[in-house]
């Protein structure tokens, strides 16, 4: 009887669980992101803002929400770490590209990997979610400025290969249109518990649709 109740306990209370990979540009703010999640989840408080540093490899953090675990793992952005995101794609469950609003020396820099995120292969029917991060910098990008410097930067892009509209242009186009972007504040928390319910919301529907 014993073993029955707590086989039964044990699975009304188990918890799937869904792997994030949260990407972008060295200095978007992705570890300021985890660590805010973490604190905000958790309720035990993360790194601050003045001790974190730029990224070598990945950071891990979990939180647990209703019947569901999200692991996250931010990678680091710099040029030469880049190359380690592709190892993620194949047993990611949803991805973050958290762009640096208020950096607009670095918008096309930003978009250039965006890009190659929107379209690799492996991950084309993996929710995608952009942040537009820093929203409490003065001088920050709203999120409607966000997409239309995307877009700007596609059709320029565009333009200058002369691309014929092929299918991977009509995939990409699509999942573009779809594509849901979300001001926050990584250091202030602004916009990060929105975040997270889309995260969790997605991950059970894609599941679903498996
Ligand atoms: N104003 C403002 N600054 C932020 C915000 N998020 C991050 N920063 C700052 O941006 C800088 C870079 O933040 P990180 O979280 O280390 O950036 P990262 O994307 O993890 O960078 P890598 O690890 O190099 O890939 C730090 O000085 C942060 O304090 C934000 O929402 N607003
Ligand atoms: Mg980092």
């Amino acid at each position: 009887m014993y073993h029955l109740l707590r086989g039964l306990h044990e699975y009304l209370t188990q918890k799937e669980e869904f792997s994030v990979i949260i990407l972008g540009l060295d200095a978007a703010g992705k570890t300021t992101f985890l660590e805010k999640v973490k604190s905000l989840y958790t309720g035990v408080p993360g790194l601050p803002p003045d001790k974190i540093g730029p990224t070598v490899g990945q950071n891990m953090g979990k939180i647990t929400l209703p019947s569901t675990i999200l692991q996250f793992f931010d990678l680091g952005g710099q040029s030469g770490i880049r190359t380690i995101w592709n190892k993620y794609y194949d047993d990611c469950h949803a991805v973050v590209y958290i762009i640096d609003a208020a950096d607009r020396e670095r918008l096309n820099e930003g978009w250039e990997v965006f890009d190659s995120v929107l379209s690799a292969p492996k991950i084309l029917h993996v929710p995608l979610l952009l942040l537009a991060n820093k929203q409490d910098a003065p001088d920050s990008l709203s999120v409607e400025e966000i997409r239309e410097s995307y877009e700007q930067w596609y059709q320029g892009k565009k333009d200058s290969a002369r691309r014929t509209h092929g299918e991977e242009t009509d995939q990409r186009q699509e999942r573009f249109a779809s594509l849901d972007v979300m001001g926050v504040s990584a250091l202030e928390g602004t916009g990060l518990r929105a975040a997270v319910d889309w995260l969790f919301i997605r991950v059970q529907n894609s599941r679903r649709s498996i």
